[in-house]
């Protein structure tokens, strides 16, 4: 049942689960022209390191090491007296690295380059006043993630603190009146820093890593393209994609003699994909059913970014990486696919343009159209003249940013929903209750307030990317938050942020029970008097009574920020939760789902979602629309304390 490209992709995501996931720290950031000294040969440091290597003491080099080569040498090999001297060096810095890291090299290799650093390439970001995490790389290595290493440290330094590891140090923030100070109030001091740089190979000028200026042009142009037109048709999309994996199961289960047992993250990552490839470009990728030469490129193409987004080095940029590493070859090979699939797709879509302003595109008759995407709507628009490569860095991008995460919310509602009982039978008769067995509608979305909250639920507790990542392009000063310094915290240009959407969503100052699952917490009012009134708690009026279907950080003041917030919040954002909601209903009408291992069992591990380290195994039996809840397990009881680190 589980398909082999999603073995593959496992075994080389959980082959890189062990590896300290806080590389992203580790990668030498490029420096800021203006403050950082860069690696120049002026460098003391460097100068001092360049010594061994002129060194006098290498064997065979005549002049000053002449008393060294009276000593018999056998030709050919070294000097023992001179590859000592020349290694003295580094086992003395090893030596004292052991010491330093208390027994732990690793730790204490870290603290050497953060003393040694410290003045020659840390640049001025400031941060003077901000408490600093000391981290130890042992910190980050074996099974725990990174976001997990950063809610420690929240937890024992506050909602602002410096992480500071060899010659970087990064801002961690986790205080929601600081995050909207960054998102919303200061948002064009900040742009996407570590990520962009990490993107821009795969993702171009796409909104995710593009520079400002491009940025402003291609949001004005791709934010009319969600319209309601357009949601109404997907929903029917989302339906017909998410019949086809119920056809699936059912064939599992019907093969299995009445229940199956099947890895329900493959299944949701094939349905995101056909979903993502048929609302973007209007290209069914067939891949809940099929493989093909496209699919595989394309999750190639993820593992590499994932890659690249948690390895040490970007040995990548090296001249002739592309051709002499197999991974970075196969990488270059696989982005060709796509691109030639793309550019197959765009040149389709100019030929058979019909130019229309904005508004006369969102009043198309969608119920009509044998091209709905937001690849037609762009092509079509007036006034928007973007080069083909553009069209195709938008659609990677809309690509990329809407398959995994869309699948990793189902993946860890399913988890949540199997394990709180309670919440899966309310969330079964709402289900049962407005669409019965038919095919759901926008409307149905709209009458099912339970599941919506369980999805947002599960959003809070796993939320996908867990970090959000920014450089302030200018000085700046966070505000001070809960318990912060009354003068805030100046910062420099130049400085490395990290937001933890993790810690913000598992703050133990923001949710009460912040551990469990329990989507009723939308529905109730919060507040923490601590904050002074900075911060104006979460408010249930403002998703129900205004606009929003779906909790989000206006209703919480940017305590919960699946999508983000501000001006560079997802476009996707309404687009994958009704996608999710669509799928979630036709999948729990039909089947009981259970988890077919220890939820300990299932494992978490970091890439650019949260992803299970060993698959969502559950066996699958059916259940008949408008009947009991299926439950196995166990009387309803009390909302589920889902673990944390499952
Ligand atoms: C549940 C699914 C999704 C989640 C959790 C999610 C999450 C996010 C987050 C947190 C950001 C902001 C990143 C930042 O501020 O650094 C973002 C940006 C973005 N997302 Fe999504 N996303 C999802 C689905 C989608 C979908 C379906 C699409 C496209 C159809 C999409 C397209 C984008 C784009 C283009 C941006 C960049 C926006 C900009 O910078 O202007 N996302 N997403």
């Amino acid at each position: 049942m589980q398909c082999q490209l999603h073995q593959q992709r496992r075994a080389a995501s959980s082959a890189s689960a062990g590896r300290p996931t806080a590389t992203v720290l580790l990668r030498p950031v490029r420096p800021v022209a203006s403050t950082v000294p860069g690696p120049s040969a002026s460098s003391p440091l460097l100068a001092r390191r360049a010594g061994p290597t002129a060194s006098p003491l290498r064997p065979g080099q005549p002049g000053r090491n002449a008393g060294l080569r009276s000593r018999v040498v056998p030709q050919g090999l070294p000097d023992p007296l001179a590859v000592g001297l020349f290694f003295a060096p580094g086992l003395a810095i090893l030596a004292y690295a052991l010491v330093r890291g208390k027994g732990n090299l690793t730790d204490g290799l870290s603290r050497v380059l953060t003393e040694v650093s410290q003045g020659y390439f840390q640049p001025d970001v400031g941060g003077k006043n901000i408490p600093v995490a000391e981290g130890e790389l042992s910190d980050l290595a074996g099974d725990q993630p990174l976001f997990k290493a950063l809610y420690q440290w929240f937890i024992e330094s506050g909602g602002v603190y410096k992480l500071v590891f060899g010659p970087k140090a990064f801002i961690v923030v986790s205080d929601p009146v600081v995050v909207r100070h960054i998102l919303k109030e200061n948002a064009f001091n900040y742009d996407k820093g570590v990520l962009a740089e990490i993107l821009e190979p795969i993702m171009g000028t796409g909104l995710i890593p593009a520079d400002l200026e491009t940025w402003k042009v291609r949001r004005r142009a791709v934010v009319p393209a969600f319209h309601k037109q357009f949601y109404e048709s997907m929903v029917g999309m989302f339906a017909r994609c998410s019949q086809r994996s119920v056809d699936k199961l059912e064939a599992a289960i019907a093969a299995g003699k009445g229940s199956a047992v099947v890895d329900m993250e493959s299944e949701f990552l094939s349905l995101g994909l056909d979903i993502i490839g048929l609302g973007v470009f209007n290209f069914d990728f067939g891949s809940i059913t099929s493989e093909s030469p496209v699919i595989k490129a394309v999750y190639g193409v993820l593992k590499e970014a994932e890659h690249r987004s948690t390895f040490y080095l970007p040995y990548w940029n090296l001249p002739l990486a592309d051709v002499l590493v197999p991974r970075q070859a196969k990488f270059r090979a696989d982005l060709k696919v796509i691109n030639e699939c793309l550019d197959n797709l765009i040149k389709q879509a100019r030929d058979t343009r019909v130019e229309e302003d904005a508004e006369a595109l969102q009043n198309r008759d969608y119920s009509n159209l044998k091209d709905p995407s937001l690849l037609r709507f762009l092509v079509d628009m007036r006034g928007e003249e973007p080069t083909n490569k553009q069209l195709r860095d938008d659609l990677m991008t809309m690509l990329i940013a809407g398959h995994e995460t869309t699948a990793a919310v189902l993946t860890w509602a399913m988890f949540c929903l199997v394990q709180s009982p309670e919440s899966e039978a309310k969330v079964l008769a709402e289900i049962d209750a407005v669409c019965g067995d038919r095919t759901p509608t926008l409307e149905d979305l709209k009458a099912m307030p339970y599941l919506r909250a369980c999805l947002g639920e599960s959003l809070r507790m796993y939320p996908q990317p867990p970090i959000l990542i920014r450089r302030a392009l200018e000085a700046d000063t966070l505000p001070a938050g809960l318990r912060g310094d009354p003068a805030g915290y100046p910062i420099g240009k130049g400085a490395d942020l990290f937001i933890s959407v993790w810690n913000l969503h598992r703050s133990p100052y923001l949710w009460k029970d912040p551990d469990t699952f329990r989507p009723e917490r939308f529905f109730e009012n919060f507040s923490n008097p601590d904050f002074g009134g900075k911060w104006a708690g979460y408010r249930p009026d403002a998703v129900t009574g205004g606009a929003a279907l779906y909790p989000n950080e206006v209703a919480s003041d940017f305590a919960f920020i699946p999508f983000g917030g501000g001006a560079r919040k997802c476009v996707g954002d309404q687009f994958a939760m009704f996608e999710a909601t669509v799928a979630a209903a036709m999948l729990l009408r039909r089947f009981t789902f259970r988890l077919a291992v220890p939820a300990e069992k299932v494992g978490m591990a970091t890439g650019a979602t949260i992803h299970t380290a060993n698959g969502m195994m559950m066996r699958i039996t059916p259940r008949t629309p408008g009947g009991s809840s299926g439950s196995s397990s166990g009387a309803p009881g009390a909302a589920a304390k889902v673990p944390a680190a499952v």
